[in-house]
């Protein structure tokens, strides 16, 4: 067989796997041959059979019984042809279970040979059925080709003699016959069998491009090539068309396991092309792997995941030399290596990051290593964290990793330990495995800037929460374009029903809404499907009016949301739940925002922040908070008609509340007083407050039905209040606060009172709200926020718009 222009076909297990996988694995070798393309086939154990064998021998080791499964086993691996003979297989496996099972005892090298009868019997049926189609093809057992020293479970090939004997074997083939290749498999020098590790087989792929100078390796899998993450694990993960053999040395290194590591070194020696290709999309071009390096450089995230963190703490290890060198030869001894290692990560401490599965062995060996310095207590403990997995971020320069850090600990993740190489811009994360998913997704989000997911829950689906819910879907497309942040609303609630989607509710929310079971539960039931699914950037949106709502703040600030209402419950509530929950924000590093609670949708409450943290002192906030009372005082201002004419008419144009008495009453603006006197630090309660109430006292307890029909009766009052003002002057319902600011509780004041008609407050028209802000540095010229204050449409814009400024702080 000459070697130039010969490709390596390398299949993986689910490609040979029964059904359509084996077909297309047929089809491909045949489509190559007619070609005429020259070929060798390297095939991995079919499906999850080196999983089944595993299972097996554990079930053999521990004395359970496994005759059934092993049946079953040997009748899967038959399909598709009884015509391939895997009878010497079958028959060694059950010489060996038995062998295992009589012992209830099983070495790695057992455990080698009985996980290479996986490759065996893959090799044996694909023959079977090549030779079925009319091709010759010859099944080679690599036992026979490599050999490798004595390390089993993961053996390294001895150069010289494996190349030695690839070629002869490979010189002896008849050019017309197709070579299909055990992956995975070797021996070594005794002969016994042993195995490259787990993924193994694209390691013998590409030591036989190498001894044979392919031309290309070509490694069929099940999906389209590399990604810049786990696809498994990342929906949004992008293929990388190209990639150059040190990036993807880089990736494999860092655990993406579609790549071995051990498998870029053989074709990087020879220039030889590695091309990643699905064997169940033929369309794809896959991922191709040159020598070509990439100008701007690759960005990938891998995932290593079946690790462990041991902590070595001593305080007595202080400047003492070749402590880690002791450690390293520790565990250098018992063949454990070392992929993370962090100094000084605890007070004293070493983290090191080694295979789940040698973590004990690790731990003694080091116990062992240091036994005299436990004695003089210059090591007190080394203890193990198993359910960790590390998160490689790489082509990651340090100077932008502030933003996937921040945001993983926006969403809760805070990462273990940390590290970074020197060569090579890679930062790699050591977090807890409950939290690889999220984790992943985070910082991909991040990290790619594909579009940013952000989660939202919203609770009331009344006129501002329906309409939100409405504006959130229809601008959903822009934000995307424009911004880049996907709004996805996975949640609505209200008082009896929830509506949830992991992909984000439709159009329909309505109807399906209607269509759920009643559940009592809503905010529990929210806040474990966030989790369940590992949802990111979550933001919990209060529209109802509801007092008992509030009560749910807490464990929602707890669960990871951020919050943003329109209801002002939480904000006008006790001083002592206002900082209650203040502190239960920043502890968890979350934020509430509440910009329509006072002035619907104008900015007043992020200008009135603004300037207060700034230092600027706010020395009175005054103006018409209520949109409804601005527009009864007004109206009955500025022409001679009786006020309930005024009113009847409001109530008829929906600006007030069904009952207008909760308007007048003078609460509301009284609410929104006490929220804006908090934003100044000032600790007032309600009860601080003095409210003019404008029902008179003889109208504040009769039916709703009663009032409304004698809305007459109040014209005296208010035409005598008008009547007693000074010329050119007109009647206003303000809010008022001022008074020591320095002092912990300003001066809060509700009142109607009569102002020039020239002065801003004085020329207030419509159903508009009116804000001054009167500072030290402005003086008499107070800073004017004025405008519509009320209103669902301007309420749920604004609420919009603390979802974006949430969804943008996140960055
Ligand atoms: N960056 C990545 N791009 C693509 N696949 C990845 C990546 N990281 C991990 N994988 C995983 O690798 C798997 C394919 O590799 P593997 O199972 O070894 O294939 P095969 O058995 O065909 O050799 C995918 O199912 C995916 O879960
Ligand atoms: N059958 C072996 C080797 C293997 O499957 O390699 P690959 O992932 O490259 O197909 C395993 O499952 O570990």
């Amino acid at each position: 067989m000459t070697h130039k222009k010969m490709k390596v076909i390398k299949f993986g297990g689910i490609s040979l796997s029964n059904g359509i996988g084996i077909d297309n694995a047929i089809a491909i070798i045949k489509k190559k041959i007619k070609k005429g393309e020259q070929i060798v086939v390297v095939a991995s154990a079919r499906g999850n059979t080196t999983d089944q064998l595993e299972q097996l021998l554990e079930k053999a080791a521990r004395g359970s019984a496994y005759k059934t499964a092993l049946e079953n086993f040997k009748e899967e691996q038959q399909q598709p042809t009884q015509n391939a003979d895997l009878s010497v297989e079958f028959l060694r496996l059950e010489n060996l279970l038995e062998a295992v099972f009589l012992l209830k005892d099983c070495s790695q090298k057992i455990k080698d040979e009985v996980l290479a009868q996986g490759e065996l019997l893959a090799v044996k049926m694909l023959t079977s059925l090549l030779e079925s189609s009319g091709i010759t093809a010859q099944a080679i057992d690599a036992r026979q080709l490599l050999v490798t020293d004595e390390n089993f479970g993961n053996a390294s090939p001895i150069e010289a003699l494996s190349k030695e004997k690839v070629l002869a074997c490979f010189n002896k083939i008849d050019k017309n016959v197709v070579p299909v290749v055990t992956g995975f498999i070797a021996a070594n020098i005794k002969n016994e069998t042993t195995t490259l590790g787990r993924n193994g087989s694209n390691y013998t792929a590409s030591l036989l491009a190498n001894y044979l100078a392919a031309e290309e390796l070509q490694n069929y899998t099940h999906v389209n090539g590399i990604y810049t993450a786990n696809p498994d694990l990342v929906k949004d993960a992008k293929k990388i068309a190209q990639l150059s053999f040190a990036e993807a040395n880089e990736m494999a290194n860092f655990g993406a396991t579609i790549l071995h590591a051990k498998t870029i070194t053989p074709l990087l020696e020879k220039n030889i092309n590695l091309r990643i290709l699905n064997s169940f999309n033929l369309e794809d071009q896959g991922t191709l792997i040159t020598s070509e390096s990439n100008q701007k450089g690759i960005k990938s995230i891998a995932v290593l995941n079946q690790v462990a963190l041991i902590n070595f703490e001593g305080r007595g290890l202080l400047g003492k030399v070749g402590v880690d060198a002791r450690i390293f030869k520790a565990l250098s001894d018992q063949q454990i290596s070392v992929s993370i290692i962090s100094q000084g990560s605890s007070e004293r401490g070493i983290g090191l990051v080694v295979d789940a599965e040698k973590a004990t062995e690790a731990v003694l060996a080091l116990e062992a290593a240091f036994e005299m310095d436990f004695y003089t207590k210059d090591v007190h403990r080394i203890s193990v964290i198993d359910d960790v997995a590390v998160v490689s971020i790489i082509g990651q320069d340090l100077n932008n990793f502030h933003h996937p850090f921040n945001a993983l600990i926006k969403n809760q993740i805070v990462p273990l330990l940390f590290n970074n190489t020197i060569t090579g811009k890679n930062v790699s994360l050591v977090i807890k495995k409950a939290d690889l998913h999220k984790a992943v997704n985070v910082i991909h989000g991040q990290v790619f800037g594909v579009a940013k997911k952000v989660n939202i829950a919203v609770f009331g689906k009344g006129l501002v929460g329906g309409t939100l819910i409405n504006q959130i879907l229809e601008n959903a497309k822009a934000v995307l374009d424009r911004r880049k942040i996907e709004l996805k609303i996975f949640a609505i609630a209200n008082s009896k029903q929830v509506l949830v989607n992991q992909d984000g509710v439709s159009k329909d929310w309505a109807h399906q809404l209607e269509n759920q079971e009643t559940t009592k539960l809503g905010v529990e039931t929210i806040i474990q499907f966030a989790k369940t699914h590992h949802l990111e950037n979550l933001i919990a949106v209060d529209n109802t009016a509801s007092a008992d709502f509030v009560s749910n703040y807490l464990p929602l600030v707890s669960a990871g949301f951020d919050l943003v209402s329109s209801n002002k419950i939480a904000n006008t509530n006790s001083f002592s739940f206002y900082k209650t929950l203040r502190e239960a924000l920043k502890e968890h590093k979350k934020e509430y925002l509440y910009e329509t609670n006072v002035g619907a949708g104008l900015p007043l409450i992020d200008t009135i922040k603004l300037l207060h943290e700034s230092g600027e002192n706010i020395t009175r906030i005054r103006g018409v908070f209520s949109g409804s009372l601005s527009y009864l005082f007004n109206k009955f201002s500025s022409a001679d008609i009786p006020f309930s004419t005024v009113l009847q008419e409001a109530i008829d144009l929906g600006y007030t509340e069904p009952d207008p008495r909760e308007d007048l009453c003078g609460n509301d603006v009284a609410r929104k007083l006490l929220i804006l006197a908090r934003e100044l630090d000032l600790e007032n309660e309600f009860e601080d407050i003095h409210i003019e109430n404008l029902i008179p006292p003889a109208f504040r307890e009769t039916s709703s039905a009663k009032f409304l029909s004698s809305l007459a009766d109040l014209n005296a009052v208010f035409t005598a209040k008008k009547q007693a003002q000074k010329e050119d002057h007109v009647l206003r319902y303000i809010g008022d606060l001022s008074g020591d600011l320095f002092q912990n509780k300003g001066h809060l004041d509700v009142k109607l009172t009569s102002v020039p008609v020239s002065s801003p407050l004085g020329s207030l028209k419509g159903s508009d709200a009116i804000f001054e802000i009167y500072t030290e540095s402005y003086g008499e010229q107070p800073i004017v926020i004025q405008g519509a204050g009320a209103g669902a449409k301007v309420t749920a814009r604004g609420v919009f718009g603390d979802i974006l400024r949430l969804a943008k702080n996140n960055n």
